[in-house]
């Protein structure tokens, strides 16, 4: 529990603003780094050294194109119990809402969109970082949310989370659905893909047998050729595809984490959108994607790993790194070549990196004194990637790749050619000035004409009401709302809260409790965060969580075992007892024998 966190636990939160960085919030405050002992303020290490720059809240905007930067965000996780266990001292934290600043030397500090301390949920985490790509992506805008870290840093936990404190991805599969139900004035259709790259090869999570897949390249970008794509109807029907793509994802033990995540996953859910109605035929249809990315851990020399894991993490290592000079590239004005194919994961960024939709980097972190130096790596990755510019534009597509637009093409066509066929039987060319015999031979000629157009408007009827039977299936696929129709065409939606609130069914695909570090003593209270959504203070959270344990058949099984060592224990005093009742009872016999 927090409490036994002794003194540290005032630092598991974020920092009250009251420094001499976090009063200085201003669009226009540049922040900067010096590594110089002993000073106590960026104020006073600028005076005494060349300040070096390193982020400024208010990045020149080319005010006639509409460019965004990338969302960048850091996210503390609380002290492992192992962490604690080993006395690490806290050397990272959250100064505020936006400040993340080094404990022992308060001169290096960095700047974010914001920053979530320790007991930030990911309900929160999301509602910052995340529903605005998610939102801009049943616009029709593409998007792109990624978790980094080092290894053990919280990237699963936030992008996937667990029962108890549901990730990114659930929340925005679920999100997607409410806003569908919250826009009448529009039809959708979403289809899902889970990939992971492991050792550098593309493997699809959704069909065992999609190894090894070959990213291609065309007019819209990178895209991996043959990945299984299923249309989802529900928010639980999307979560139990995640569940069955999870059982497949590349896991493995380490020194850091016992269910490392030793490949990079890519969820990717595809939008598409047109208006509803009569008069929406012609209208353009919005095509976006969503790629929520976890990313595997990159691992310090420290990890002493040997064999497989070791191969694994060189990979790792070295596609992040290509991540990283990609990255670096992207925000040097000088460079010429970014090397986006030297990684396959770079290569599949690449459009989302290279300007095209809203991204949002989640940069994970520990607040721990022994990953020190790797939590200032991960800072410096975040704060290089706020440099990258992006445009964020509606896609409007496009037919071939839009499949309700093919529905719709399909049954067009369909109609059409059975009015055309209907034409040609009944209609009997005029013939004017011919003789009895040029008319016999026409009419002989009509007669097989009509023959052969019968027997082909019976196939086409045949071949019509098997396209109709696959049309009504489709349809079923297109999602619309079930409310009246609104207004505007993308209504401001309130009761962002509803969204997030899961049913049994969601849950039942989400794990229970993710996975624990390794050497996790149970003795040793992790502080952890009450139930998202819910109430309850951290102490309620525990005690319900421990009579759940007492429902178990294991503990049942400890308090028969006490029951009978108790009774054992007691069985001496119990015979003395029965002794003594007898003798008082021998004794009342007497007195009342006397008596008589
Ligand atoms: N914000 C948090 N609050 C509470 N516990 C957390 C938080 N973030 C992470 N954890 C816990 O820390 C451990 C490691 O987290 P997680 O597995 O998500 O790390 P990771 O970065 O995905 O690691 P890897 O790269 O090795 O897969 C887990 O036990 C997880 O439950």
């Amino acid at each position: 529990m927090a409490s036994k966190h002794g003194p540290r636990s005032k630092k598991f939160g974020s920092r009250a603003a009251n420094s001499p960085a976090s009063s200085t919030t201003s669009s226009s405050k540049q922040y900067l780094e010096t590594s110089i002992e002993g000073q106590s303020s960026p104020a006073s290490s600028s005076a005494r050294s060349k300040p070096q720059y390193l982020y400024s809240e208010s990045v020149p905007q080319d005010v006639g194109r509409s460019k965004e930067n990338v969302t960048v965000t850091v996210r503390f996780r609380p002290l492992s119990p192992r962490e604690i266990r080993q006395g690490e001292e806290i050397a990272w934290y959250a100064d505020g809402d936006t400040i993340v600043r080094n404990e022992h030397n308060p001169s290096i500090a960095y700047a974010y969109d914001r920053v979530f301390g320790p007991t930030t949920t990911t309900r929160h985490v999301y509602d910052v970082a995340a529903q605005h790509v998610i939102s801009g992506a049943m616009e029709g805008v593409n998007g792109t949310i990624f978790a980094y870290g080092v290894t053990s840093s919280g990237k699963t936990h936030t992008m996937h989370g667990d029962q108890r404190s549901p990730g990114i991805i659930p929340l925005a599969v679920k999100d997607a659905f409410s806003i569908i139900q919250e826009t009448p004035n529009r039809e959708f259709l979403l289809r899902v893909s889970y990939l992971e790259i492991y050792n550098e090869v593309v493997n699809d999570l959704l069909n065992p047998a999609g190894q090894n897949l070959r990213i291609r390249e065309d007019a819209q970008g990178t895209f991996v050729e043959g990945t299984k794509e299923e249309v989802v109807l529900s928010p639980a029907h999307a979560l139990s595809l995640i569940a069955a793509g999870e059982e497949h994802r590349h896991v493995g033990s380490t020194n850091f984490n016992l269910l490392s995540s030793r490949s990079h996953t890519i969820f990717t859910l595809t939008i598409e959108s047109s208006p509803c109605g009569e008069n929406s035929e012609g209208e353009a249809v919005s095509l976006s994607q969503l790629n929520l990315i976890d990313l595997a851990g990159s691992e310090s020399s420290k990890a002493e790993t040997t064999g497989v894991r070791r191969k694994e993490g060189s990979y790792i290592n070295k596609s992040l790194l290509t991540l990283g000079t990609v990255i670096s590239k992207l925000t040097d004005a000088r460079a010429t070549h970014i090397p986006y194919r030297d990684s396959k994961l770079t290569r599949l960024l690449q459009s989302s990196l290279s300007g095209h939709g809203r991204v949002s980097l989640i940069c994970n972190v520990t607040p721990s004194s022994s990953s020190s130096e790797e939590t200032h790596n991960t800072l410096k990755f975040a704060h290089r990637a706020k440099h990258i510019e992006i445009q964020a534009a509606q896609n409007k597509i496009i037919d071939e790749k839009s499949l309700i637009k093919k529905y719709q093409n399909e049954i067009r066509s369909l109609k059409e050619e059975l009015e055309q066929l209907k034409r040609g039987i009944v209609t009997i060319p005029q013939l004017k000035d011919a003789g009895e015999d040029d008319i016999l031979l026409l009419k002989q000629k009509l007669e097989d004409g009509k023959f052969k157009l019968q027997s082909r408007l019976e196939q086409e009827e045949e071949a019509k009401a098997a396209l109709l039977g696959r049309i009504q299936r489709l349809t079923k696929l297109i999602l619309v709302s079930t409310k009246a129709t609104q207004s505007s065409r993308f209504p401001h939606r309130p009761g962002l809260r509803r969204r997030h609130s899961f049913g049994e069914e969601e849950l039942a695909y989400l794990p229970y409790k993710r996975r624990d570090l390794i050497l996790d003593d149970e003795s040793i209270d992790l502080f952890v965060p009450p139930l998202e959504g819910s109430t309850e203070t951290t102490e309620d959270t525990l005690k319900g969580e421990k009579k759940t344990r007492k429902h178990g058949l294991l503990n049942w099984l400890k308090l028969r075992v006490c029951a009978i060592w108790l009774v054992e224990i007691f069985r001496p005093f119990l015979r003395c007892l029965d002794f003594g009742v007898m003798v008082l009872y021998e004794l009342r016999c007497l007195l009342q024998w006397l008596s008589l």
